[in-house]
């Protein structure tokens, strides 16, 4: 189904997802829809693949890894998670070169953990990957040394942002 977009995430300087001046990385657009999903965009190029022409499967878990983790930010902003599991099903291949649509949800919240699930969506709709994982809460200043402006933390508008997304 398709939903409305409803606010867009921010990128990064450097993270090796949602970096735009990591040249290797994936670039991806994070965007929150009305369903209460996040949904994320990227095309992978040749660096990301293992066999010619086909995703590595670590850096389809890196994308589920950070769709799922930027998902309890649908509900707070300000809560940090760090990956303790993270478990995947590698269901087809994902060819480079290609748009993707990555979804992720929250399927558990407590105090100190949260927990999701998300899929890699081929062209067709298919379910390429799927991930479940865990994190824990940290406050920020535990996780890293993190400048907002050094870091270029924040929402990068684009013409190309779509208005609705189908996952
Ligand atoms: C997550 C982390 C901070 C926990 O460290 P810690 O607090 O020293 O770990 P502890 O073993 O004392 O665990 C703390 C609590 O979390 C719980 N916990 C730890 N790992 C867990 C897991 N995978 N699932 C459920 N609970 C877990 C423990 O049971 C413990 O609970 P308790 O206090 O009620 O006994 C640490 O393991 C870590 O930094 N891991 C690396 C995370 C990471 O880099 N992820 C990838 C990049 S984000
Ligand atoms: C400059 C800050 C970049 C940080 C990227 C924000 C990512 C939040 C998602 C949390 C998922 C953890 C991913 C991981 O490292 O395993």
């Amino acid at each position: 189904m398709k939903y409305k977009v409803m606010k867009k995430q921010k990128n990064s300087r450097k993270c090796i997802v949602c970096g735009m001046k990591n040249d290797l990385g994936l670039k991806a657009s994070f965007y929150e829809l009305e369903n209460g999903e996040l949904a994320a965009i990227f095309t992978p190029i040749e660096e990301h693949q293992s066999y010619p022409g086909r995703l590595h499967g670590g850096v389809a878990g890196a994308i589920l890894d950070e769709t799922i983790g930027r998902a309890i930010n649908i509900t707070d902003e300000d809560v940090w998670g760090v990956t303790v599991e993270l478990n995947l099903k590698y269901h087809k291949p994902v060819a480079l070169n290609e748009q993707l649509r990555v979804v992720g949800r929250i399927t558990r919240d407590t105090r100190r953990l949260f927990e999701g699930t998300g899929e890699i969506l081929l062209k067709n709709g298919d379910i390429a990957v799927s991930a479940s994982g865990k994190y824990m809460k940290l406050p920020l200043s535990q996780i890293a040394d993190f400048n907002e402006d050094t870091e270029e933390w924040r929402v990068l508008p684009s013409d190309e942002d779509p208005a609705e997304i189908e996952v």
